[in-house]
C-alpha cells in the first residue's frame, strides 16, 4: 500500500521526536510491504519565523492532499513569554484543527505493565487502568467569540460555546466506542455553574435512549480531577469539552508514568491527524533526551485509525512495550543512570520490528 502522509515536526522537541516516529513507521513499510509518500510542512513558531504565519496556506493545502497527517508538537518560550504577541504559534494549531474539522481528538490511557512501578501512585490503584478520553476539538472556550479585550485593555474576555450539533457528533463517538468497550461512558462537565454543560446533558440524555446498553454517568469536572487519581480503573470512555479534555488527560498522563508516553488521535471531517498529547518542552530541545514513544504511538494509532492497517499498530506497540520492559527509556522514565537517548530509544523500537 501507497501511504501518502503529511508530517508537520513543528517546535522544540518536536523534529526529534517526529524523526524517530519516521524511522520506526520505515520498518513498518519494510516488513508489511507499504511505500510512503511524505510531504513536510511549516507549523507553529517555525512556521512564523519563515513565513510570518503560524499555519501557512501550503502547510493547508499538504495536509489536505494527504491521507494523513503526524504532527510534533508547536510551542515556543518567546511567544509564551510575552503576552502580547499577536500572532502565536498556538494558532496555528488551533486554525489547524478548525479548518481541518478535526472535531474529536481521542487519546487513550493504559497502564504499560512494566512501568506500573514508574508512576507517583501506588500500584494497587493503577493496576488494569484502560480508558479512552475523547476530547472535543473544534469548539467551547478555545474558539468562542467573543474574545479579547475592552477598549480600556482593563478587561479580558473568553466565550464557551457549544451548538447541539457539536456536542452531539462527539457524543456519538462518546456512545459508539463504549458500545465496543466495556459500555461505560462518563460525560465529564461544569453543569452545576455552565449553561454550554447543561445543554451537553440534556443532549446526552436525549441520545442514550438509542444507547440503552451504555450505561452513562454525569461526571463534574472538579470531581473527574480527583476521581482520575483516587480510582482510575473505574473509567472506560470519557467524553468531554475541549479544554476539560485537555486538562484531564495530562493529569492522566500521570497514571501511566509520564506525558511523555500518551498519543492521540484527531479524527476529522476532511482528514485525520495523529500527534502525541504533550507540547513541544522547550528545556529538552536538541538534547537528544526527549521521550518519543507517545509519538511513535501517534503512529501506530495512524496505521489503525488512517488505514485500518491494525497488524502494523499491534506491531509497533508490541515494539514500544518490549522496549519498556528491557528499560530502553528517556530520563523521563529512569532514577538511575541506565538512560537512553531519544535517538537510541527509536533505533531499538524500530530494530526490533526490522527483526
Ligand atoms: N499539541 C501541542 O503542540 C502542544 C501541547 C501542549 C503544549 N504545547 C506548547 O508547548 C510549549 C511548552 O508547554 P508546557 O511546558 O506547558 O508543556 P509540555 O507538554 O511541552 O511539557 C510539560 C512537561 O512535560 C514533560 N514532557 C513533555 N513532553 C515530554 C516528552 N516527550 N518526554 C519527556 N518529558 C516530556 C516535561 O517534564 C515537561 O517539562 C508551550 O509553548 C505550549 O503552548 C503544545
Ligand atoms: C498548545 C495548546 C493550544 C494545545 C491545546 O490546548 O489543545 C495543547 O495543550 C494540546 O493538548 O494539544
Ligand atoms: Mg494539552
Amino acid at each position: 500500500m501507497k501511504l501518502k502522509i503529511a508530517i508537520l515536526p513543528g517546535d522544540g522537541i518536536g523534529p526529534e521526536i517526529i524523526k524517530q516516529a519516521l524511522k520506526v513507521m520505515e520498518a513498518i513499510g519494510n516488513r508489511f510491504g507499504h511505500t510512503f509518500d511524505y510531504s513536510f510542512g511549516l507549523v507553529g513558531a517555525a512556521a512564523i519565523t519563515t513565513k510570518g504565519d503560524p499555519y501557512p496556506e501550503e502547510t493547508h493545502r499538504m495536509c489536505m492532499e494527504a491521507d494523513a497527517i503526524l504532527f510534533g508538537a508547536i510551542g515556543d518560550p518567546r511567544f509564551d513569554n510575552d503576552p502580547k504577541a499577536k500572532i502565536r504559534p498556538e494558532q496555528g494549531l488551533l486554525k489547524m484543527r478548525k479548518e481541518l474539522g478535526l472535531y474529536a481528538n481521542i487519546r487513550p490511557v493504559a497502564t504499560f505493565p512494566s512501568l506500573i512501578h514508574r508512576s507517583p501512585l501506588r500500584q494497587e490503584l493503577i493496576e488494569g487502568v484502560d480508558f479512552l478520553c475523547i476530547r472535543e476539538l473544534t469548539g467551547g472556550i478555545y474558539f468562542g467569540r467573543p474574545q479579547g479585550r475592552s477598549e480600556d485593555g482593563q478587561t479580558a474576555f473568553d466565550s464557551c460555546v457549544y451548538n447541539r450539533e457539536e456536542i452531539r457528533r462527539i457524543c456519538k463517538l462518546g456512545f459508539e466506542y463504549a458500545h465496543k468497550r466495556r459500555q461505560q461512558l462518563t460525560v465529564v462537565d461544569k453543569a452545576n455553574v455552565l449553561a454550554t454543560s447543561r445543554l451537553w446533558r440534556e443532549t446526552v440524555q436525549e441520545m442514550s435512549v438509542d444507547w440503552p446498553e451504555v450505561k452513562v454517568e454525569y461526571m463534574f469536572v472538579d470531581n473527574a480531577a480527583m476521581q482520575l487519581i483516587q480510582h482510575p480503573p473505574h473509567f472506560d470512555v470519557i467524553v468531554t469539552e475541549n479544554m476539560f479534555g485537555d486538562i484531564l488527560t495530562d493529569e492522566a498522563s500521570v497514571i501511566t508514568g509520564s506525558l511523555g508516553l500518551l498519543p492521540s488521535a484527531s479524527i476529522g471531517i476532511h482528514t485525520s491527524l495523529f500527534e502525541p498529547i504533550h507540547g513541544s518542552y522547550p528545556q529538552a530541545a536538541g538534547k537528544n533526551i526527549a521521550n518519543p514513544v507517545a509519538t511513535i504511538l501517534s503512529a501506530a494509532m495512524l496505521f489503525e485509525y488512517a488505514f485500518g492497517l491494525q497488524a502494523e499498530g499491534t506491531a509497533i506497540r508490541e515494539a514500544v512495550a518490549l522496549s519498556l520492559q528491557k528499560g530502553i527509556i528517556t530520563e523521563d522514565l529512569t532514577e538511575h543512570n541506565q538512560t537512553y537517548t531519544t535517538e537510541e530509544v527509536g533505533d531499538y523500537i524500530a530494530q526490533v520490528i526490522y527483526a
